[in-house]
């Protein structure tokens, strides 16, 4: 059975921190050693990572080119963590550079990392980006059953004449077989929004209460909300979970034409939020007339409270951001817009860049 290769994951929760915790599996001679002149890594007391001892604290530098205070532990024989700044580039370098070495010394090993451990391990690495407990659970089924079984079937693992199959002697660059990808490049769309939330904007006119419909999706006071029309001048954005999904809602500046230069300029934004978004909702004051609504966009009659009673479309939402009523099923048509089916499971579907590479390798 071949040595399965060292694995990297970021034991910190994704987001914002002051400090993250890389772990990595393997020798923690794989710093002092780098297929570059300089190595990666070099430790303040000057001795290799390999003659420290286990459970002990090391400072070191990261990088010969502008280099990154890091604190490194061997947490065992075959393991070591690295902590460093919690800030996304300082942990993406860390976690490239050191998938940079794993892969030069398996080169030099003569055990070249295939095909296979790179897709489990983008998806193992797709598990800790995760930030529900729902998209987590179908992370880890896809990690951990879904992409191994799926590497194995389809034909990609047909043993040669004579030979004993074995899963771990897959066949590391067959391609995959036809019915799957024709089946699993329907959940792209699914499969990215696993580690990056849908987006929600919302957009309408001025003082139509969508800062307020905002606080009142998230259950908390997170934009301003003020009777001036043009309070939000730019994108404010708040992630929260709908059902278990991650969602990034996006309050917008009210659209008008406006004289006012900063308020232009996030009217422009808005517009821009719009056509990126997944989903919009088109906030309007449900006792004023009725606006020409965004294209695809849910339109959601808000101050509901304040009319006695409304007739509106089917498709519109109604609700009342003050009083909280209709919010549960705009919650409930969020969702159900966002995501109308979920992939059979047991089907292995991309969830990392490098699965979409393999899908499409001409792209
Ligand atoms: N009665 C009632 N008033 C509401 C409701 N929602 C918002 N308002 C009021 O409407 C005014 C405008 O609300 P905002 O949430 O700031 O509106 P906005 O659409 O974000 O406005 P801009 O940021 O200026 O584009 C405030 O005085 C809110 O208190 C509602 O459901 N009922
Ligand atoms: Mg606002």
């Amino acid at each position: 059975m071949p040595e399965s290769p060292p694995q990297i994951d970021v034991l910190t929760p994704p987001g914002r921190g002051a400090v993250a915790v890389i772990s990595c599996t393997g020798d923690v001679a794989i710093l002092d050693s780098s297929a570059s002149s300089s190595p990666l890594c070099v430790a303040r007391d000057g001795y290799p990572f390999a003659n420290h001892a286990i459970n002990r604290i090391t400072f070191a530098r990261w990088g010969a080119e502008h280099p990154e205070d890091v604190v490194v532990c061997r947490t065992s024989e075959h393991a070591f963590e690295i902590h460093c700044h919690g800030g996304r580039a300082a942990v993406e370098r860390i976690r490239a550079d050191l998938a940079g070495v794993i892969e030069d010394a398996s080169t030099r090993k003569g055990s070249p990392i295939d095909e296979r451990q790179r897709l489990l391990a983008a998806a193992w690495d797709a598990v800790s980006r995760a930030t529900t407990l729902r998209t987590a659970d179908l992370l880890l089924h896809q990690a951990e059953v879904a992409w191994p079984r799926a590497l194995q079937a389809s034909g990609r693992c047909e043993p040669a004449e004579g030979a004993t199959f074995s899963a771990d002697h897959p066949q590391a660059d067959a391609p995959p077989s036809p019915e799957w990808r024709a089946q699993t490049l329907e959940w792209v769309e699914f499969g990215r929004h696993l580690t990056e939330p849908w987006t929600v904007a919302l957009v309408g006119k001025p003082n139509a209460g969508k800062s307020s419909l905002m606080n009142a999706l998230a259950g908390f006071q997170r934009s301003i909300v003020n009777p001036t029309p043009g309070t939000t001048r730019d994108a404010v954005t708040l992630d929260v979970a709908f059902d278990g999904w991650p969602v990034r809602l996006v309050d917008t500046a009210g659209l008008r034409d406006s004289t006012d230069e900063l308020e232009a300029a996030g009217i422009e934004r808005a517009r821009g939020v719009i056509a990126s978004a997944d989903l919009v909702l088109h906030v309007f004051d449900a006792t004023e007339p009725q606006p020409e609504f965004v294209e695809h966009a849910i339109p959601v009659a808000n101050k509901i409270d304040l009319l006695p009673e409304f007739t509106w479309s089917a498709r519109t939402a109604t609700v009342s951001a003050l009083t909280g009523a209709g919010i549960d099923q705009l919650i409930e048509a969020i969702v159900a817009h966002l995501i109308p089916h979920e992939p059979p499971r047991g089907l292995a579907i991309p969830i990392a860049p490098e699965h979409l590479t393999h899908l499409n390798p001409e792209t």
